[in-house]
């Protein structure tokens, strides 16, 4: 071929070598004219439907019943087609057992064919009821588009259905209710095409971070994205926690035992990911086996079970992971002084004899005296048996295949930031420096701010994670990767301090506060939201930026919108400890062809409510912004694609036309 392209100079003339090799490559998919211009035909229709309906959602914090339930009913989006179908055609109770049904069919299912008298009725009535809503679902998409969403094992009937009702087809159509019911399919279906409608309703989802701890099933929300047809992630501060233990960073690695044992989780550390715990255990037990642990028992921990065996154990583990923990981030910040984290080192400055620790000058006593593996002279040392525990946890961790499969997961699919549609998402912020400019991080020796420091970030976490296998030698971008967990000038945190030493240890509320980056007041600012999305190479008057991280204090009259509607903050507090703190239990932006909208979301109670009483998610929607014209995949960063497919499938018709590519094809 590119023979053919140095023998021809009029092709030379034409088309360049790159061009030519492309074109080439092209030609194998679309071989024909023919083919050409079907595909320019089919993606110009596409660009003039309307965009698909985004939704985002954060700070999941393992929330898995809820998470699971707010895709299921699409953030009560299934509720709204069902009542744009059937408002007065069907009454609340029957329109809550369809809802109910679509959210949690082989659940709901169990228990209808057990009550249900006339199954075959309900069978039939149930079916064409599904239909309608999915048609509903469905009417802005391509045929194609839904095509590919549908369950393989029913797409022709699907598509037969949704598109094939009027007067003439009416015996037709009825006949293929009839047949699933009489081939004993009715189940297989409503199943699949209840599925098919929690799909049409989220066209993508954005998870703007923290999916782990606090709450007990981080690992069924990371299935459930791994799963996922259409997804992106922006790394939270708790994910990246996960990532570098997963990475076999020991610091981070007794981050994440330490978080568990707190929110008595470790048994889903063990059951969930298989993290050997036997030895940490036994450590715990030798080496603090008078000491009560009192300020490491398990937050929220009843009164009566606080004497119970197991609360005493997780007590122990809690504070030998918290002091290992405390002792690997010293060997950290020591070897990094670019990182300028010396206020973190507190262990040497603890007065053993006194029990006392001095912080900015401040001699404050300490609430837990008790350091039996520390040595006041050299505190950051690791004991021989910490360091044989260390070994132990960092092999059980690098070798969790499906904690490895998670994190490759959040990899592929998530990066520290992420620009789409016009919208700039990240976790936790941009840091920025007190005059409020983008503030200078130093990383290997280099300076990098705003978007370059955010990829920089990304970069090494991911150099540090696909070479991990190396850990016989010391490597900056591991540590780089622990920092993003708690540095003062990670975008994933950016708090001064996170005082965990001062949390368990004092009792002192202002040596407990952690301040804040510049960012967290001056994203209340228009201006300098507009900067930022400017810096990302977003237009600031059209753009928005989506954060989590922080939790809306909406009971205390906090709004999620800042800056004049250019910021929304998102995280509702969907984990039960914090709604505490937000008073709701949970946002959905929702994006669809014409709007911008809030849906807040009350508690949940719990699946099993949600099954047998269908008790659905209470969501109060809000509209942000709209549109005042519809806005269309042409408009969307997909259109830009399809765009500059269509104008290379024009160039592959001209080259077909002048006969400088061959087609490939004579059919
Ligand atoms: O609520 P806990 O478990 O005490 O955690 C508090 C810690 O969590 C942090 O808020 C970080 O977690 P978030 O990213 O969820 O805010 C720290 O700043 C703070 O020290
Ligand atoms: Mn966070």
């Amino acid at each position: 071929m590119v023979l053919d392209y140095e023998r021809n100079q009029s092709l030379r003339n034409d088309y360049s070598v790159d061009e030519f090799k492309h074109l080439n490559l092209l030609a194998e998919k679309f071989p024909t004219v023919q083919s050409v211009c079907s595909e320019i035909i089919n993606l110009e229709s596409i660009l003039n439907l309307p965009k698909g309906t985004e939704h985002f959602l954060t700070d999941i914090h393992g929330a898995y019943e809820t998470f699971s339930h707010v895709l299921r009913n699409a953030s009560g989006m299934v509720r709204k087609k069902i009542d744009a179908v059937y408002q007065y055609a069907l009454d609340e109770k029957t329109k809550r057992q369809l809802a109910t049904l679509i959210y949690y069919p082989e659940e709901k299912l169990e228990i209808i064919t057990k009550e249900e008298s006339d199954l075959e009725g309900w069978y039939a009535v149930t079916l064409l009821r599904l239909i309608e809503v999915a048609k509903v679902s469905a009417d802005k998409y391509t045929r194609s588009k839904v095509r590919k969403a549908m369950p393989e094992d029913f797409a022709y009937i699907i598509d037969e259905l949704l598109n094939e009702r009027n007067a003439k087809k009416e015996q037709y159509y009825n006949s293929i209710i009839r047949s699933i019911i009489d081939v004993d399919r009715a189940n297989s279906f409503i199943i699949a095409i209840s599925k098919f409608i929690q799909r049409l309703l989220i066209d993508r989802l954005h998870i703007i971070g923290d999916i782990f701890d606090r709450g007990p099933h981080a690992d069924k929300v990371m299935d459930v994205i791994q799963n996922h047809h259409s997804v992106d992630i922006q790394w939270g501060n708790h994910d990246i926690l996960w990532m570098a233990a997963a990475t076999g960073i020991r610091a981070s690695i007794a981050g994440v035992i330490r978080i568990s044992a707190r929110y008595d989780n470790l048994a889903t550390l063990e059951d969930a990911y298989g993290i050997n715990l036997l030895p940490l255990a036994t450590f715990a037990l030798k080496t603090y086996a008078d000491d009560p642990c009192d300020a490491f028992m398990p937050i929220n921990t009843p009164s009566e079970n606080r004497s119970s065996t197991q609360a005493k154990l997780t007590s122990k583990m809690h504070k030998a992971i918290m002091i290992l923990e405390m002792k690997l981030n010293g060997e950290i910040i020591r070897q990094n002084p670019e990182m300028c984290m010396d206020d973190r080192l507190l262990l040497d400055k603890i007065d053993y004899e006194k029990g006392t620790v001095t912080i900015d000058g401040r001699e404050l006593e300490l609430t837990d005296k008790n350091f039996p593996t520390i040595d006041p002279k050299n505190p950051y040392a690791l004991t021989p048996e910490e360091k044989d525990l260390a070994e132990k946890l960092r092999f059980s961790f690098l070798n969790s295949e499906r904690l490895q499969r998670h994190v490759k997961t959040l990899f592929s699919k998530g990066s520290t930031f992420l620009t789409y549609n016009s919208n700039l998402l990240y976790h936790g912020c941009i840091p920025l420096d007190d005059k409020g400019d983008f503030k200078e991080v130093t990383i290997h020796g280099k300076k990098y701010k705003g978007k370059e420091l955010c990829e920089q970030f990304d970069l090494v976490s991911r150099r540090a994670y696909y070479n991990r296998e190396r850990q016989d030698k010391r490597s900056r971008d591991r540590d780089y990767m622990w920092y993003l967990w708690s540095g003062a000038d990670s975008p994933l945190f950016g708090k001064k301090k996170m005082a965990t030493f001062e949390r368990y240890f004092l009792n002192d509320k202002d040596a407990q506060y952690e301040a804040s980056n510049r960012y967290y007041k001056l994203r209340d600012d228009k201006e300098t939201c507009m900067r930022i999305l400017e810096e990302f190479g977003l237009d600031p008057e059209k753009s928005h930026i989506i954060n989590g991280h922080v939790p809306v204090k909406v009971g205390k009259g906090e709004s999620p919108v800042k800056a004049d509607g250019k910021l929304f903050v998102i995280d509702g507090g969907m984990s039960k400890p914090y709604q505490k703190v937000t008073g709701i239990a949970g946002y959905t932006l929702i994006y669809d062809s014409y709007s911008l909208i809030l849906a807040e979301h009350a508690p949940f109670e719990s699946r099993r409510n949600a099954i047998q009483e269908e008790i659905d998610i209470v969501s109060t929607r809000s509209m942000l912004e709209r549109a005042t014209d519809r806005i269309l995949v042409g408009d969307t960063d997909n259109g830009i694609d399809i765009k500059n497919q269509i104008q290379d499938l024009n160039r592959l018709l001209e080259a077909y036309r002048k006969g400088v590519v061959k087609v490939k094809s004579v059919k």
